[in-house]
């Protein structure tokens, strides 16, 4: 078509711009944006793969009819879960409809509570003191805290020697999950390995979770929602993809803020003075953070924000279905749309100073009626905007001011890089960050 946006083409037949792209997709992006402008398609190993880089254009992305967001993540969902076509088809909005209305801002507050005393018991596992890697450290608290909330109680992996089992094989599967969206299971064998010990997990969990339907506290579980509506004998693979979306992207940023606030001691210090102020620890045994603790902490708030917005997502993708003009290009059906979440935040338009961590930017935003900041995409958009977004703020709040308030920190080593080499989900530490922790 003469009106198609420029495309980069390498000079490998077939396998176009892979190796270019593939060194380093994140920075590619923003060199390929420097060269051919803000639209752009890269042609990958067969794959047309088209840019929008202009937020003028991300409304199209997120709303147009002509794009279709089920479509773009089929193949990927059938080589990460061992989802087949047709029963994606079939239950995708079935699953995403009962996730939706089981963690709007009302239920995420019900969530809060039993959060809380999870994060609670497994920090107190630490110890009084020790050193280590200030994101082994952080997932080895979250990981089973969040799945017991999600998941329930019976179904948290508690003993030492399960708990490190579930990090083992979740890490590696998080690890692989973008190769192992692109590549048959037969080229990675540990990560497919995984992949199936991971639906085994879910498969005895779903039965649990039938068993025990009368549930823990009352409350159903968000697993037992999805058990008693989604028949399907797929549910199990669902269930791992929920899993791996209610971790892979929270934990890193997790992580990042936790970083961000020791490595700056003036945000450091107005964080403490909030939590201090606001958590009065009542009950000696247990520390309780309430929704209304976390009221009284809106700076922390923003540290929360900000490192969600300088660590987000490296692309989010959908499918041309029907040719779709974006500013004097005509996309053509069949090609992958992609925006960057990362790179959309470092414009210097919607955030001054981007690459600084400042989390006084958000007094702009009226988090308290969930409005965020203009610009601001790390949740993606439209019909498929990610549904945890509310748990995911209240979960990183309360871990940040809890893990705060019960232990005092040093930074070992300089904050790391973010690694360039993923595009799919938040990005990872690119090298090592020892922390020494003592309880207070
Ligand atoms: C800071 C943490 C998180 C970030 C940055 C994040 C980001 C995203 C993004 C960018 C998408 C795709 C949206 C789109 O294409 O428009 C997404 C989808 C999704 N997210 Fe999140 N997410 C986070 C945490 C969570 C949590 C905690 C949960 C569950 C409790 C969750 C559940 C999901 C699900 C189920 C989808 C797929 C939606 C669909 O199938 O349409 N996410 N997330």
């Amino acid at each position: 078509h003469p009106n198609m946006p420029p495309c980069i083409r390498g000079w490998i037949p077939w396998f176009g711009a892979a190796f270019e792209f593939g060194k380093e997709p994140l920075h590619f992006i923003q060199q390929a944006r420097a060269t051919y402008g803000p639209v752009f398609t890269v042609e990958v190993a067969g794959k047309r793969l088209t840019f929008l880089t202009l937020n003028e254009d991300f409304k199209a992305f997120f709303t147009s009819k002509d794009v279709d967001f089920e479509q773009a993540v089929q193949e990927p969902v059938y080589r990460t879960a061992s989802i087949s076509k047709e029963s994606f088809f079939e239950c995708h909005l079935d699953c995403l409809a009962i996730i939706k209305s089981r963690l709007t801002p009302g239920n995420t507050a019900i969530l809060s509570g039993p959060l809380c005393e999870e994060f609670d018991d497994h920090l107190e596992s630490l110890g009084s003191e020790g050193s280590a890697q200030l994101n082994e450290l952080i997932k080895s608290v979250m990981y089973p805290a969040v799945m017991s909330n999600l998941l329930g109680q019976c179904n948290s992996p508690k003993s030492t020697l399960t708990k490190q089992e579930f990090l083992d094989k979740f890490t590696t599967y998080d690890d692989g999950f973008e190769y192992g969206s692109q590549l048959p299971d037969i080229f990675l064998k540990e990560w497919a390995s995984s992949k199936q010990w991971l639906i085994s997990l879910l498969r005895n969990m779903i039965t649990k979770a039938e068993e025990t339907l009368s549930s823990e506290n009352g409350n159903k579980t968000l697993l037992q929602h999805l058990a008693t509506s989604i028949s399907d004998k797929l549910l199990p693979n669902y269930g791992v993809l929920m899993l791996w979306a209610s971790l892979a992207n929270a934990i890193p940023i997790t992580f990042w803020a936790v970083a961000f606030i020791l490595s700056n001691p003036g945000v450091y210090k107005i964080a403490m003075d909030q939590i201090r102020d606001a958590i009065q620890n009542r009950d000696k045994e247990k520390t309780k953070v309430t929704l209304d603790d976390l009221r009284q902490m809106p700076y922390v708030k923003w540290c929360i924000m900000e490192a969600i917005r300088l660590r987000a997502p490296g692309a989010i993708t959908r499918k041309v279905v029907r040719p779709l003009k974006i500013q004097n290009y005509i996309i053509p059906p069949g090609d992958m749309l992609l925006m960057s979440p990362y790179w959309a935040h470092r414009n210097p338009k919607y955030f001054p100073d981007p690459e600084d961590f400042k989390p006084e930017r958000w007094e702009k935003a009226d988090l308290e009626k969930n409005v965020l900041l203009e610009g601001f995409v790390a949740f993606g958009g439209g019909k498929n905007q990610c549904p945890g977004r509310w748990y995911a703020i209240m979960e990183l709040h309360m871990f940040v001011a809890l893990i705060l308030y019960k232990f005092e920190f040093t930074l070992l080593d300089p904050v790391p890089k973010p690694s360039p080499l993923h595009l799919v989900g938040t990005q990872q530490p690119d090298g090592p960050c020892t922390v020494r922790y003592k309880h207070r």
